[in-house]
């Protein structure tokens, strides 16, 4: 692959005694979405955070934009849009407040036009002056989605971003992603929901207990296994 957007090379994360993900490599061209599957506690969010910079592996090496965290943080950081999939929101902001306040620490350019756009992309206008404490998990989760769009970063990780979306919601997002896509931006994120992966995600790799199962594009993946779920099961050798 010539130039992927993002590189990751046998990256292993050890913390106290515990392997919490081992040898993980995979590659992203720009302008495609992969997605991380695995059930729970497989690694997932260990790698995104690995990915995003806030976590750093024991040993293995990352690459954004041919940068690297060690050597340019800041750089490293603009390519990134993170959605966590654990934030709490303790603050007694409205969205719109919250969103203001998430563009001024990162110096948006025109912020009160920008902050306008991702509320309107997510669904959220006619809830801007509501106080973010009070939403669902599904509004909540639309909310990160925002911050995380703010930047128009080249690379959007997400971690489980479909979860408490409900099906209308969860189309929205299918097709947000695919416009994100045509824009050129990069999307990795996590799941345990197969179908929102076979939806939208262009690769799949697989993660059972820290460790890479299987991967491949999701045409060759459904060519080789006919589902998505067929070839989880397989790599959890159990078909
Ligand atoms: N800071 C930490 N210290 C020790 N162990 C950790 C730490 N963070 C995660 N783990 C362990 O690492 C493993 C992988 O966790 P991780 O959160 O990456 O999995 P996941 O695939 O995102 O799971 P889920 O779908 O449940 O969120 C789990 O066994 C978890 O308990």
């Amino acid at each position: 692959m010539d130039n992927p957007l993002i590189q990751v090379k046998g990256i292993t994360k050890v913390i106290g005694r515990q392997t919490l993900v081992e040898e993980i490599s995979f590659q992203v061209p720009g302008g495609s979405i992969l997605a991380l599957c695995g059930g729970n506690g497989a690694g997932k969010s260990t790698v995104l955070r690995m990915v995003a910079g806030i976590l750093q592996p024991t040993s293995g090496e990352i690459t954004v934009n041919g940068l690297k965290w060690k050597q340019s943080r800041k750089r490293f950081s603009m390519q990134i849009g993170y959605m966590p999939d654990d934030y709490q929101f303790s603050h007694g902001l409205s969205a719109e407040e919250l969103l203001n306040f998430w563009a001024a620490l990162r110096r948006i350019p025109r912020r009160k036009q920008r902050v306008e756009e991702v509320l309107a992309l997510v669904g959220l206008a006619d809830k801007r002056n509501s106080l973010v404490t009070t939403f669902s998990k599904g509004m909540r989760q639309r909310v990160l989605f925002a911050q995380a769009l703010l930047a128009k970063p080249p690379l959007l990780i997400m971690d489980e971003p479909t979860n408490g979306l409900d099906p209308f919601w969860m189309n929205e997002f299918v097709k947000l992603l695919q416009n994100i896509r045509e824009e050129g931006h990069t999307v990795l994120f996590s799941t345990h929901q197969l179908e929102i992966a076979d939806r939208v995600a262009d690769q799949i790799v697989f993660l059972n207990q820290g460790k890479h199962v299987g991967s491949g594009t999701t045409a060759e993946i459904r060519a080789e296994f006919g589902s998505l779920y067929a070839a989880f099961h397989h790599s959890l050798g159990l078909g």
